[in-house]
């Protein structure tokens, strides 16, 4: 559970006084996510989502991620929308935090995704790809991206082998690898960065929304597609489902055809995105701030697929051309 800031309810009550949604009737903590607090709240509105922002969101960043909302949806996808105040704030402060209060979305997330589901969140991601062709603004700097994984490093290094033997060695060897052969000039726009399954929710088997933009950047659209074959496309044990892989790229392929240059890169985005998981739940895993309702989510699995990656012959490994 994700809770590293406590709200006592007088002032969540001050704070909602602020706003025209009703009077708080009930709010908790929500039990997924490790990334900020979140906070379930009954309205006489309805259902919010409160959202106190902790350590990796650069505060500079939150206008970014709340006109990218608002963008979105007014381009067709479905995700939260922030709410604003009586004064058209959006943004506001509460426990010592930078917080937003967004619409709630409805839903769920699957906890193991099947062929259908990888297909639809190709599609999907395609779609958030295309909707973001038009959005003008930047973030000033992308803290996730190459530049960013050896100051991670840095931080987890003298402990990474009591995670696993040799794993410093290994981050090392990938980062001497990706760093000077990261690809360059392929097609780029706003990358969702963290669409993991616990960020997609479906009704019924259909897609109905996406959340939590808060890592969204702009960067290269084929490593968003790297971000997404890791997190939906292995299973518990470690193995790559090339069936799971096919479809998503067979669907997201649909609404945007990858370039040559984009297939021939896939592999080693792939390496590079799940060094990048890999580094941030290393350092989380050997920091768990004490007192905080989180659990942090295991390195490991992320080791085993970039092992997978690092043993890649050809992008038919992947589903393309297979
Ligand atoms: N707008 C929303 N509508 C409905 N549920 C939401 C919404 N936003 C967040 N949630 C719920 O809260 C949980 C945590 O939210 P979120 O994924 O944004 O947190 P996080 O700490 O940034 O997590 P992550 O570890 O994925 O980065 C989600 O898994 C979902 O259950
Ligand atoms: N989706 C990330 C956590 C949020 O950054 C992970 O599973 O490591």
């Amino acid at each position: 559970m994700a809770v590293y800031t406590d709200v006592a309810p007088e002032e969540l009550e001050s704070f909602l006084a602020t706003y025209d949604i009703g009077r708080l009737r009930a709010f908790k903590g929500i039990a997924e996510g490790v990334e900020n607090s979140n906070y379930l709240l009954q309205t006489e509105a309805g259902s919010f989502i409160l959202t106190l922002y902790e350590k990796r969101v650069n505060p500079d960043d939150l206008p970014f991620f709340i006109d990218l909302m608002e963008h979105l949806a007014s381009r067709g996808i479905d995700c939260p929308q922030p709410v604003k105040n009586r004064t058209g704030t959006a943004l506001g402060t509460l426990a010592g935090r930078p917080a937003l209060i967004a619409t709630f979305l409805v839903g769920t997330s699957v906890r193991r995704p099947t062929a259908a589901h990888c297909a639809a969140l190709g599609t999907a991601l395609a779609g958030l790809h295309k909707a973001g062709a038009d959005f003008t603004a930047r973030r000033r700097v992308n803290a996730l991206s190459v530049p960013g994984w050896r100051p991670l490093f840095d931080q987890a290094k003298a402990r990474a082998d009591t995670v696993a033997p040799g794993l410093a060695d290994l981050i090392a060897d990938e980062l001497g690898v990706l760093e000077p052969n990261w690809p360059a000039g392929l097609p780029a726009g706003i990358i969702h960065a963290d669409l993991f399954p616990d960020n997609v929710f479906f009704i019924d088997g259909r897609l109905s929304g996406l959340i939590d933009f808060y890592f969204a950047c702009n960067d290269l659209l084929a490593y968003d597609i790297a971000i997404c074959l890791n997190a939906w496309c292995f299973e518990a044990d470690g193995a790559y489902n090339l069936t799971k892989g096919r479809a998503l790229l067979a669907a997201y392929g649909a609404e945007r055809a990858l370039t040559p240059a984009e297939i021939d890169a896939l592999p080693l985005l792939c390496r590079g995105a799940a060094l990048r998981f890999l580094l941030t739940r290393l350092v989380d895993w050997l920091n768990v701030p004490l007192g905080a309702l989180v659990r942090p989510h295991d390195p490991r699995d992320y080791l085993r697929r970039l092992r997978f990656h690092r043993s890649v012959e050809s992008v038919r490994d992947y589903g393309i051309g297979a």
